[in-house]
C-alpha cells in the first residue's frame, strides 16, 4: 500500500482540526484550565500538519521552526495538561526547556543535517517520552479509573517514540535515505498514520480524564459541607460505619462527641447571617485542629457537629472538649468579635450498636442534658454519668 504523503497530512490535518472544534464543543467552550491545555494540544498539532500541507515541499527555515516547534508544543502542552489532573508530573520543566531547544537546533544545525536529523528526531522522542512518562508516574491523589485514560494517551506513543528514534538513526547513519515526512518513506507514511491514531487517542484521553475529573468534583460535593468543608452527614455515617467495623475488630473504644452551639439564633439577629456563618467556619476549624487526623469530624446540619474519636474513652473525650473550649474561647473574641460557647454530649460505643445512629442517639441524650443543665458544658450519655453520691 502506497500512501501519498501530501493526501495523508491533509487528511491528519482535517482529522485534528475535528477533534480541536469537537473538543470545546463537548466540554463547554469555556471549559476549565486543564482541558484547555489538553485542546492547545491538539490545536498545535494541528498547526504543525498545517503548516507541512501550506507550504509544501521543502519547508524553508522559518516553516520548519514554526512546525516543529508547535510539534514540540503539543506534547509540552498534553504534559502540562496531564500535570492538571494529575498533580506535579516528572519532566514538567525538562520539557519547557527541550521545547526552547527546537529553533537552536533547527538554525545552528543548518550546515550539518546528519546532526540536525538526527537532533530533532532525538528530541521529538524525548518530548514524546516525556508524556509517556507522565501519563503513567504514580499519581497518589487520582482516582483508580485514570489508569484507563492514562494507558489510552501513552500507548500509542510508545511506537511514535519508536519512529522518532529510528529516524533520528537513518537521520545519522544515511542522511540520503533519511525519511522525511512530506516524502513517501514505509517509515514516514507510517509516522503520519500513527500521529492519527495517537491524536484520536489523545483526545479520548483528555475527554475521559475531563468527565473523571468532573466525577470527582460530585463525588466530594456529595460527601461535603459546602460552608466548613467538614464531612456532612451521609459521609459521617458512611466512615462511621467503617470506624465501627474497625473498633470491634480489634476490641477498642469509640466515642462520639457531639456539639451544637449555645444561642446560635441570638448570634444570627445580632451579629447578622454573615457573622454566623464565620462563627460556623471558625468552630469547624478549630474542632479539626484539636481531634486526631484520623478522627471523623462532622457538621451533621445547622450549629450541630459531631466527631467520631477512634480509640478513645471518656477522659479523652474531656480533653478534646476542654481544648475546643480554650481555643474557642481565644479566637472567637479575636476572629470574630463576639464570644462563642457551646453544649455538648458523648457517648462509648456498645455491645448492641448496629450503627453510628445508635451511639448518636446516647450522645443526644448527654447533649439535651448539657444544654438543660446550664449550656456551655459536656454531659455523658446517662450510663456513663457518675453515680450520685449516697
Ligand atoms: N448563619 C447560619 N445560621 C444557621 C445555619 N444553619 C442554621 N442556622 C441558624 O441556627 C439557629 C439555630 O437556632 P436554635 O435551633 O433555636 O438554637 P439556638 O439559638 O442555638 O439555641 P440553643 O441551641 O437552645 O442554645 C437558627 O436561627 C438557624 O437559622 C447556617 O448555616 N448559617
Amino acid at each position: 500500500m502506497n500512501l501519498e504523503p501530501r493526501t495523508l497530512t491533509v487528511l491528519l490535518s482535517l482529522q485534528l482540526l475535528t477533534l480541536g472544534l469537537a473538543l470545546p464543543l463537548l466540554t463547554g467552550l469555556r471549559g476549565n484550565a486543564t482541558m484547555r491545555w489538553a485542546q492547545g494540544s491538539l490545536w498545535a498539532q494541528l498547526g504543525t500538519w498545517a503548516v507541512v500541507v501550506l507550504v509544501g515541499h521543502p519547508l524553508p527555515l522559518p516553516a520548519l521552526i514554526l512546525g516543529y516547534g508547535l510539534g514540540g508544543l503539543s506534547f509540552v502542552l498534553a504534559l502540562r495538561a496531564l500535570q492538571g489532573w494529575l498533580g506535579p508530573r516528572p519532566g514538567m520543566k525538562w520539557a519547557w526547556a527541550l521545547w526552547l531547544l527546537a529553533a537552536p537546533l533547527l538554525v545552528l544545525g543548518q550546515p550539518y543535517p546528519k546532526l540536525q536529523q538526527a537532533g530533532l528526531n532525538l528530541w521529538l522522542a524525548l518530548l514524546q517520552g516525556l508524556v509517556v512518562l507522565g501519563a503513567w508516574a504514580p499519581a497518589p491523589k487520582a482516582h483508580e479509573s485514570s489508569r484507563r485514560w492514562r494507558t489510552l494517551l501513552a500507548l500509542p506513543l510508545l511506537p511514535l517514540m519508536g519512529l522518532s528514534l529510528w529516524r533520528a538513526f537513518i537521520g545519522w547513519t544515511d542522511p540520503v535515505a533519511y525519511p522525511a515526512l512530506t516524502g513517501s518513506h514505509p517509515v514516514a507514511q507510517a509516522y503520519l498514520v500513527l500521529s492519527g491514531l495517537a491524536a484520536s487517542f489523545a483526545a479520548l484521553a483528555f475527554m475521559s480524564a475531563w468527565r473523571g475529573e468532573a466525577e470527582g468534583r460530585l463525588r466530594h460535593q456529595a460527601k461535603t459541607d459546602s460552608l466548613t468543608q467538614l464531612s456532612n452527614r451521609r459521609a459521617f455515617q458512611q466512615r462511621g460505619a467503617e470506624m465501627l467495623a474497625v473498633a470491634r475488630r480489634h476490641r477498642e473504644p469509640l466515642a462520639l462527641y457531639l456539639l451544637d452551639v449555645d444561642h446560635f439564633k441570638q448570634i444570627n439577629d445580632i451579629h447578622g447571617h454573615i457573622s454566623g456563618d464565620e462563627a460556623l467556619g471558625l468552630l469547624a476549624r478549630l474542632l479539626k485542629q484539636v481531634v486526631r487526623p484520623g478522627d471523623c469530624v462532622a457538621r451533621l446540619g445547622g450549629e450541630e457537629f459531631a466527631v467520631l474519636l477512634a480509640r478513645t474513652e471518656g477522659q479523652g473525650v474531656e480533653a478534646v472538649d476542654a481544648r475546643l473550649r480554650t481555643a474557642l474561647g481565644v479566637e472567637a473574641e479575636r476572629e470574630l468579635g463576639f464570644a462563642l460557647d457551646f453544649s455538648a454530649g458523648w457517648a462509648l460505643l456498645r455491645h448492641g450498636d448496629r450503627s453510628v445512629e445508635d451511639i448518636l442517639r446516647r450522645a443526644d441524650v448527654g447533649l439535651y442534658a448539657a444544654k438543660n443543665g446550664g449550656r456551655g458544658r459536656l454531659c455523658a450519655e446517662p450510663s456513663l454519668m457518675p453515680a450520685p453520691a449516697p
